[in-house]
């Protein structure tokens, strides 16, 4: 063997299989059957019945019947317990074991094709031994479990594959052989270094990760290194100073690297953050303004090597939702085992040539407005807080007056998915003013998203039109209106169509942003007819005084105008593309 073998005892299974088999008179006579036959799990095949090969591609079932076309060193011999793998070098995630449908006896297998496991859809194979209670090693070999993963919707779920064979020879043959195949996935992490925020929602981020998270890391031999992180900027700190080798040395390979070598020995470490938006965005921050330093480059900035998992346990998760579909634990560990890798755009924030902070979205106005109310009252519970804020907000509701520009997004020749054939950020400085669009006015407010920002309340997301690696970001501004057109508005976004079809809301695809406050504007401006109204007064006009932003569902207060610009998919993080979320909830507040 070509390293040592990895064990399930008989006795081992998925906890919450069995639990949901319990239910079940009928489930738990055939479970016990498994026990006599040594078996276990969602699916179950013997060793006679079934039959393995990895293919190229992904095979055409009509074929499969004749079993010939399935092992041609044996052909016609229905009773052979040789399992064949052909492995292809250069082929990196298009392996297709393939099961003979008739044979399965219980269950679905992984994917969509009844019969067919996608190796890419495996994340861990493990030898299957018979052990008396106690026995801690040895026993008669039983087979081989294969651990992958089921898509439900945009879930994933975690599926046990049970190989039946009582030949030790032939059980270690595959295992050494599906084993050396799973470790040449290039983009599944080896390593992880975990950040969990214990503070995030209902603290509730520590318990998510050891219960959900935890056995799927270890079940698909990820080392972790975890930081529980003690306050704000802790996992910034953390990641300036690391020794980043240590987790990674060299750029990944992404999904459309097509060159890409099948063995790398030289990957698998990675970063995961456990926790809400603010937590992701502080991570991905981080990464960047790692990668800038490393690269010697303090103005432009680089794209870190290190993609980033994200484990929902926020307040708001409209980041990880954005790239799973769903706010699930499990889905989001899934992603990370499998190395499914997305690419995605980000937004700098500047003010003064001075860099803020790097994000996905930001909210000037009623958004920055309901969030600092909201965090005034942080004894509240979290999802109380918020909706008290966004009421008390309502009722005062009072527009914004400044100077809003943008930068039309270039079209470019998209690709299916409307992403850009390049990386290039279109740099503001490099534009004549001619190519800003200025408009001056008051505004309720402010949105610029370069993710859909995507989640339960608003499935579609909160900037339905712009996609996570198109290149360019959403620009939402809402005008000057009635407070029950705004909340009328703000309903819609559940029922996700309709909310920018008013006459006072606009919508750009855009690459830059400035907003200046209008009490930044020079007094030579002249005042128009709306600031006799109170309604339309700036709430802050005193010297000094900062404005609120909600950036990524933090709260940051900056005095002066403010430059938002899109990085073209600066971050790699775990997880897919995403046309809708999955809605589970609806808000009750409005
Ligand atoms: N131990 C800690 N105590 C307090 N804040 C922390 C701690 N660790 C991290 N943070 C910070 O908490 C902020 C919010 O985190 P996160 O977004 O994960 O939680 P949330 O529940 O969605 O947010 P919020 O608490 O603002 O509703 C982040 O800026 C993060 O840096």
């Amino acid at each position: 063997m070509s390293e040592p073998e990895e064990e399930l005892p008989e006795e081992q299974r998925d906890s919450t299989k069995k639990k949901k088999k319990k239910k079940k008179r009928k489930t738990e006579r055939e479970e016990e059957e498994e026990e006599d036959g040594g078996g276990g799990g969602a699916v179950s095949v013997c060793c006679a019945a079934w039959d393995l090969q990895i293919w190229e591609e992904e095979p055409r079932l009509s074929a499969h019947s004749n079993q010939t076309d399935l092992d041609p060193h044996h052909p016609g011999d229905p009773n052979r317990q040789n399992w064949l793998v052909e492995q292809d070098e250069g082929v990196n995630t298009v392996c297709v074991l393939c099961v003979d449908s008739s044979s399965l006896s219980a269950g679905e297998p992984c994917v969509q094709q009844p019969g067919v496991v996608m190796l890419q859809d495996v994340f861990a194979v493990k030898v299957k031994r018979r052990r008396a209670a106690g026995q801690q090693s040895g026993g008669p070999v039983l087979g081989l479990a294969l651990f992958c993963c089921r898509r439900r919707g945009r879930r994933l779920e975690e599926d046990t594959l049970h190989l039946h064979n009582a030949s030790s020879e032939h059980t270690h043959t595959w295992y050494n052989t599906l084993k050396e195949l799973l470790t040449g996935f290039s983009s599944r992490p080896r390593y992880l270094k975990v950040f969990i925020n214990p503070s995030s929602h209902k603290k509730e981020a520590v318990h998510i990760y050891r219960d959900h998270v935890a056995p799927l890391f270890k079940m698909a031999d990820v080392r972790t290194d975890i930081t529980v992180t003690e306050r704000k900027g802790h996992a910034l700190s953390v990641m300036k100073e690391c020794k980043l080798d240590e987790y990674d040395g060299k750029p990944d390979i992404l999904p459309h690297d097509s060159t890409a070598g099948r063995h790398r020995g030289d990957r698998g470490h990675r970063v995961v953050c456990v926790g809400g938006d603010g937590s992701v965005a502080e991570l991905c921050h981080a990464l960047v303004l790692r990668a800038q330093l490393d690269a010697n480059s303090p103005e432009k900035p680089v794209k870190p090597a290190l993609p980033l998992g994200i484990i929902p346990a926020g307040s708001t998760d409209v980041v990880s939702c954005s790239v799973h579909g769903v706010r699930d634990p499990v889905t989001a560990a899934l992603h990370v085992v499998l190395g499914h890798l997305q690419q995605v755009d980000m937004c700098s924030f500047s003010s003064l040539g001075q860099l803020v902070c790097f994000g996905f979205s930001a909210m000037f106005g009623f958004g920055g407005r309901s969030l600092a109310r909201a965090e005034k009252k942080r004894w509240m519970p979290s999802s109380r807080r918020r909706e008290y804020a966004l009421v008390k907000t309502l009722a005062r509701l009072r527009p914004e007056d400044c100077q809003l520009s943008f930068l039309p997004a270039k079209k470019s020749n998209g690709n299916l998915f409307g992403n850009q054939d390049q990386d290039q950020d279109q740099d503001p400085e490099s534009e004549g003013e001619e190519s800003w669009t200025t408009n001056q006015g008051l505004y309720l407010s402010i949105s610029i998203m370069s993710i859909p920002c995507l989640s339960p309340h608003a499935p579609h997301g909160l900037a339905p039109n712009t996609r996570v690696a198109n290149g360019s970001a959403a620009l939402i501004a809402v005008g000057n209106t009635s407070r029950s057109e705004f909340i009328k508005h703000l309903k819609r976004y559940s029922s996700s169509s309709g909310q920018f079809s008013f006459s006072f809301v606009e919508m750009h695809d855009v690459s830059s942003v400035r907003i200046r406050p209008r009490a930044l504007i020079g007094s030579s401006e002249e005042e128009s007819e709306e600031e006799s109204d109170s309604r339309a007064s700036p709430i802050i006009q005193s010297e000094g005084a900062a404005f609120p932003w909600n950036i990524d569902g933090e709260l940051v207060e900056i005095a002066n105008e403010v430059l938002v610009r899109v990085h073209p998919r600066l971050i790699t993080l775990y997880g897919e593309e995403v046309d809708e979320a999955e809605s589970t909830v609806s808000c009750s507040c409005i």
